[in-house]
């Protein structure tokens, strides 16, 4: 009987080793055909500008292509179904067709992989059996088949379930340090968000370790799959609460082969500013208010100076004197003018000068028998001309209105008490003191939505040179399409449909020319991906929007991502349960009600991460947040209860050494957490030094990421260190997929 199992078994394995060769075979061919096609392009000898720049721009997605096929190398093929009317089909990372163009590897986003995440006994469809396949470097190691038999006994919520055997490996797997993606276990209540429309906001609610950060990574990916006509130029944005996180899901997508996402947090969110200075987090609180609008324009508007009495100007016609009057006039034209600041000068200039221009009119022309001003014209436009280069006649314009950008202003604003006591009077001078800093004390995180509040308001320098820049870029880029026309469609010197070839449609390089080159899209100079270009520029709006950690943003942050978003189309995926900051969110309601009048809530209620005896545990800290919240029901337990212990302070090195290494013993080559209150973290470091295989963190880092173990140190500090202490803690006890311990001082 057991050859017999044996037998079938090694066949079983043999089978899907020879469709596993095919598909890699396939996928070499790919690489080899989008390297060919590089090394072709980059050799074209047409040799004008923009032959050579449109030639760089198809190599570069050559390239992108070649990185793209790489990148799923592995864990290429996953998973099998087995229909009843006795089709087959492999489900795959992307979609790969044989030479006769039938599908030997289907993508798991396409619609004909679904049933590989929604069937289940109950509802099995036309499903008679899946089948998940474990390969390691090119080897089929094992397959795991589930029969979908109505008949099958159901006992437990655990039925819902799909695929429980891959799922459990995978839970239990040994953590890396970084996320890995979920394709070949997706629920099917996470695949329902995943495949959510494209439009409108969508927020994802969930406890700790629902997989809110896989799934909303994975709907990023389906999204950019099922609406790549849509997406391709604008590219997708996702925003983590901090580099850490980013980091840790930073390998996710590239595996998904999706290249068009950027990842940023709020801090690295403004182009070259990069927000690293820590702050109090009352004082973030108070900068992330949605007061800080009116703060802004108020700083603004403070700027476009009146003098008390007069302002004169020594020029070559004598000293010339505006008065008050004059120039509130020229600023009430400015500000009528309905232009942003630095755009709005030029109004000013104009008003200003004419009113300097008459002054000196009046002193050189003036008739001395009391008749009209003897100047012509033509006198008056050569004295204007001269003005407007006189080093006081400008003096006086910046004095009135002063070119500004948004650093300027703001560094203006919180060095001056003056200007802070006008733009903030709903603040006494207590609190606009603690916001008081130093000229180069650099950026916090809670300053980049104001910087981004005060560049709309203040707009481009509009300086000659920028001018000068923007007028070259423009008719570059006018040529440049002119030329790529030409080339595609008078020349033809490149080859860009390919009917002929059975390949064409495996190739993606091709598709990417049409759409990103030549169809609507946000123009460019430089061949950046949609990612890079989106990344330096401020004013990019991007097709999407995913925020991961919502939980955390203030309502400047809010106002910041709704620009970027003009279409509201956006995934919000946070746990109001966790939020660390005293600027977060109180509800989804509170941060949406300003931007949108519907959006659409999933809640996800299964806890993979964190086994049953832990969650037991952050129950309790959670009934101090919300007594009426729900905890995720754990999918799994362990066996293992959380350990406790209290030492006194003195003792705690010791505690820690020894408990780091009791730990460290029982995992084979996972991880350790070791998070503590902030002002302990450099005590904890000392005392453990550092092995390789542990991490030592502030719960604010610690945000989203996990470990197979975790020593929470000290949870009454962590709770006395801010506002929020109670979700701090929670989220510090819920980082641990199999071992929770917990070291309390007295
Ligand atoms: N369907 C799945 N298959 C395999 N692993 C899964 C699945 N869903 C979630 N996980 C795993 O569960 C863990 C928790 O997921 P994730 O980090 O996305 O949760 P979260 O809801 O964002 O948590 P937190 O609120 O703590 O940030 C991760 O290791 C993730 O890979």
């Amino acid at each position: 009987m057991s050859n017999r199992v044996d037998a079938t078994r090694a066949e079983t394995l043999a089978e899907e080793q020879r469709h596993l060769d095919e598909v890699y075979g396939r996928l070499d061919a790919l690489r080899e055909r989008a390297e060919t096609r590089r090394a072709e392009v980059l050799l074209q000898s047409e040799d004008t500008p923009v032959a050579q720049r449109f030639r760089e721009s198809v190599a570069t997605k050559y390239t992108q292509d070649m990185v793209k096929l790489t990148a799923v190398e592995n864990d290429l093929c996953f998973g099998r179904l087995d229909l009843t009317d006795g089709e087959v089909r492999h489900i795959g990372r992307i979609g790969i067709l044989d030479a006769e163009h039938n599908p030997l590897l289907i993508d798991w986003r396409a619609e004909a992989a679904r049933q590989f995440y929604l069937a289940t006994a109950a509802r099995p469809g036309d499903v008679r059996r899946r089948r998940h396949i474990n390969t390691r470097q090119r080897k089929v190691t094992g397959v795991t088949d589930e029969v979908l038999d109505l008949g099958a006994p159901r006992d437990s919520w655990h039925e819902e379930l799909t695929g429980e055997a891959a799922l459990m490996a995978a839970l239990d797997a040994e953590r890396t340090g970084k996320m890995r993606d979920i394709v070949a276990t997706i629920q099917s209540e996470q695949d329902a968000i995943i495949r959510s429309e494209l439009d409108g906001i969508l927020v994802v609610a969930g406890g700790p370790g629902t997989g809110k950060t896989a799934v909303a990574l994975h709907r990023a990916a389906y999204l950019l799959y099922e609406h790549a006509e849509k997406l391709a130029g604008r590219g997708v944005l996702l925003i983590g609460p901090n580099s850490t996180f980013l980091g840790y899901i930073g390998d996710v997508l590239p595996g998904l082969a999706e290249t068009d996402v950027l990842l940023r947090t709020m801090s690295t969110l403004y182009p070259g500013v990069e927000a690293t200075r820590e702050e109090d987090p009352g004082v973030a609180a108070v900068k992330g208010d949605i007061a800080m609008v009116d703060v802004i324009a108020a700083a603004v508007a403070d700027r476009q100076q009146l003098p008390k009495t007069v302002v004169d100007a020594e020029t070559e016609y004598g000293k010339l004197v505006l008065d008050r009057q004059t120039c509130e006039r020229a600023r009430a034209k400015a500000r009528a003018s309905g232009k942003r600041h630095n755009q709005a000068r030029e109004v000013l200039r104009e008003a200003v000068l004419d009113a300097f221009t008459e002054a000196a009119a009046q002193r050189v022309g003036a008739d001395p028998l009391g008749g009209d001003n003897l100047l012509s014209e033509a006198d008056l436009a050569e004295i204007r001309r001269e003005l407007s280069g006189e080093s006081e006649v400008l003096a006086v314009m910046d004095w009135l209105w002063p070119n500004l950008t948004p650093q300027q202003l703001l560094a203006g604003l919180f060095g001056s008490s003056k200007r802070m006591a006008v733009a903030m009077p709903h603040l006494n001078a207590e609190q606009r003191a603690r916001l008081a800093r130093g000229p180069h004390s650099g950026w916090a995180a809670s300053d980049v939505p104001l910087l981004d509040e005060a560049a709309e308001l203040l707009g481009d320098l509009d300086d000659s040179e920028a001018r000068a820049r923007r007028a070259r870029r423009d008719s570059a880029r006018a040529a440049y399409a002119q030329g790529v026309l030409d080339i595609v469609f008078g020349s033809r010197s490149i080859d860009l449909e390919d009917e002929a070839d059975p390949d064409a449609d495996l190739i993606m390089a091709t598709d990417v020319i049409d759409k990103t080159l030549l169809g609507e899209r946000h123009a460019e100079d430089e061949y950046l991906s949609t990612a890079e270009r989106a990344a330096a520029d401020r004013e990019w709006t991007f097709g999407h929007i995913v925020v991961d950690e919502a939980q955390e943003l203030s309502a400047m942050a809010w106002r910041m991502i709704m620009r970027r978003s003009p279409s509201r189309s956006m995934t919000i995926v946070g746990d109001l349960a966790q939020a660390g900051e005293e600027a977060g969110a109180a509800s989804w309601n509170q941060i949406l009600e300003p931007y949108v009048r519907r959006w659409r809530l999933e809640e996800l209620s299964v806890g993979y991460r964190t086994p049953a005896e832990i969650m037991e545990r952050a129950a309790v800290e959670l009934a101090h947040i919300d007594p009426d919240a729900r905890v995720p029901r754990a999918v799994r337990a362990t066996g293992v209860p959380p350990w406790e212990e209290t030492v006194a302070d003195v003792d705690l090195d010791v505690a820690l050494r020894k408990r780091v290494g009791a730990e460290l013993d029982g995992l084979d080559s996972g991880r350790l957490g070791v998070i503590g209150p902030r002002q302990r973290i450099g005590e904890i470091n000392d005392a453990i030094g550092s092995p390789e295989s542990v991490t030592v963190l502030a719960v604010r880092d610690a945000k989203g990421l996990e470990f197979d173990a975790v020593i929470v140190v000290d949870p009454d500090a962590i709770v006395a260190e801010s506002g929020r202490g109670h979700s701090d803690l929670y989220v510090a006890l819920t980082r641990a997929t199999q071992r929770l311990g917990i070291l309390r001082i007295t």
